[in-house]
C-alpha cells in the first residue's frame, strides 16, 4: 500500500538520531477579504525526535491550528519545507501528499470524529482495512490499540456508549492504527473533565516514549504543556520557548 513512499530504514527501525519530523523556515499566509496578505507563521522552524513531545501554545488565533495543519501535510506552507519522517513536502503533488500523510502522521483532535455506527473496534479497523490489511489483521491490530489506550474491554461499544475520555482514547488508538511516526494532536483534551484530561495526558506521555513517536500537541492545558518535553509558544506568528512554571504564562 505504501509502497510508493517507503519510510527511510533508519527512521521505521528507530535508528539514528535523525529528526521524524522538521519544519524549516515555514512561512504561512493567507489572503484576508480585503486583498490583505495574514502572515500567520513567519520563517517558523522546529525539529521533533521520536520519543520526544513538544507542546505547542499560545492565545487563540495565534495560529496554532495552522502550524500543525502545515506540519502534518495539511496544509502546504507559503514558503520553507516540512520533512516528515525524512521526507520533504516541496514539491509533492497532491496524492503523494496524502500518501506520505497516511504513511507517516496520525491526527488526534478535540472532538472525536468516530463513526457512530460503528463499534470502536470497527472504527479503529477502517483505517486499517483502506490500508489493505485483510479483517483478520485489522482486527487483531485494532484490538491490540484498543488494548494499549486502556480500551480492552470497550472494543464493542459505539462511541455513544463510551465516556468521552473513553472516545477520545479511541480516537488515539484509531490515530496509530497505520503505525505513525508522528503524531500530532489539536486540543485533545479540550473537551474532556480534569480527571479524563489527565488519563489522556499519562496516554500522550506514556505513548512518546513507548512507541517513539514524535508528538506535537497544541493545548490551552497547562498540566498537558507541563509534561511535554518542550513547550513552545506560538506568539506574532514566531515560536519562542515558553516557560510552563506555576504562575508564569
Ligand atoms: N484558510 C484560511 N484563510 C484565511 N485565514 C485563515 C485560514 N485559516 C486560518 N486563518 C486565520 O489564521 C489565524 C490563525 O488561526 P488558527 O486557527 O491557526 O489559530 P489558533 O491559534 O489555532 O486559534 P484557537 O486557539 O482559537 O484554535 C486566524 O486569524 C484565522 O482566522
Amino acid at each position: 500500500m505504501s509502497g510508493a513512499l517507503p519510510l527511510d530504514d533508519a527512521l521505521r527501525s528507530g535508528e539514528g538520531d535523525a529528526p521524524v519530523l522538521e519544519a524549516r523556515d515555514v512561512t504561512k499566509e493567507y489572503r484576508g477579504g480585503d486583498g490583505a496578505v495574514l502572515r500567520i507563521l513567519d520563517g517558523v522552524s522546529l525539529s521533533v525526535r521520536r520519543g520526544e513531545m513538544v507542546a505547542i501554545v499560545g492565545a487563540s488565533g495565534a495560529g496554532k491550528s495552522t502550524l500543525l495543519h502545515v506540519l502534518g501535510a495539511l496544509e502546504r506552507p507559503t514558503r520553507g519545507d516540512v520533512w516528515l519522517a525524512g521526507r520533504s513536502i516541496a514539491g509533492r503533488d497532491d496524492e503523494t501528499l496524502a500518501a506520505l500523510r497516511n504513511h507517516a502522521v496520525g491526527f488526534v483532535f478535540q472532538f472525536h470524529h468516530l463513526l457512530r455506527e460503528f463499534s470502536a473496534l470497527e472504527n479503529v479497523m477502517m483505517p486499517l482495512r483502506i490500508a489493505g490489511h485483510t479483517p483478520q489483521e485489522a482486527e487483531g491490530r485494532a484490538a491490540d490499540l484498543l488494548e494499549r489506550v486502556g480500551l480492552g474491554g470497550r472494543l464493542h461499544h459505539r462511541p455513544a456508549a463510551l465516556s468521552g475520555g473513553e472516545q477520545q482514547r479511541a480516537a488515539v488508538a484509531r490515530a496509530l492504527a497505520a503505525d505513525p511516526a508522528v503524531l500530532l494532536a489539536d486540543e485533545p483534551s479540550g473537551n474532556l473533565d480534569h480527571a479524563n484530561a489527565e488519563r489522556l495526558h499519562d496516554l500522550f506521555a506514556a505513548l512518546a516514549r513507548d512507541m517513539e513517536l514524535g508528538m506535537v500537541v497544541v493545548t490551552h492545558n497547562r498540566s498537558l504543556a507541563q509534561r511535554a518535553d518542550r513547550a513552545l509558544l506560538l506568539e506574532d506568528a514566531r515560536l519562542v520557548d515558553a516557560d510552563m512554571r506555576e504562575g508564569v504564562a
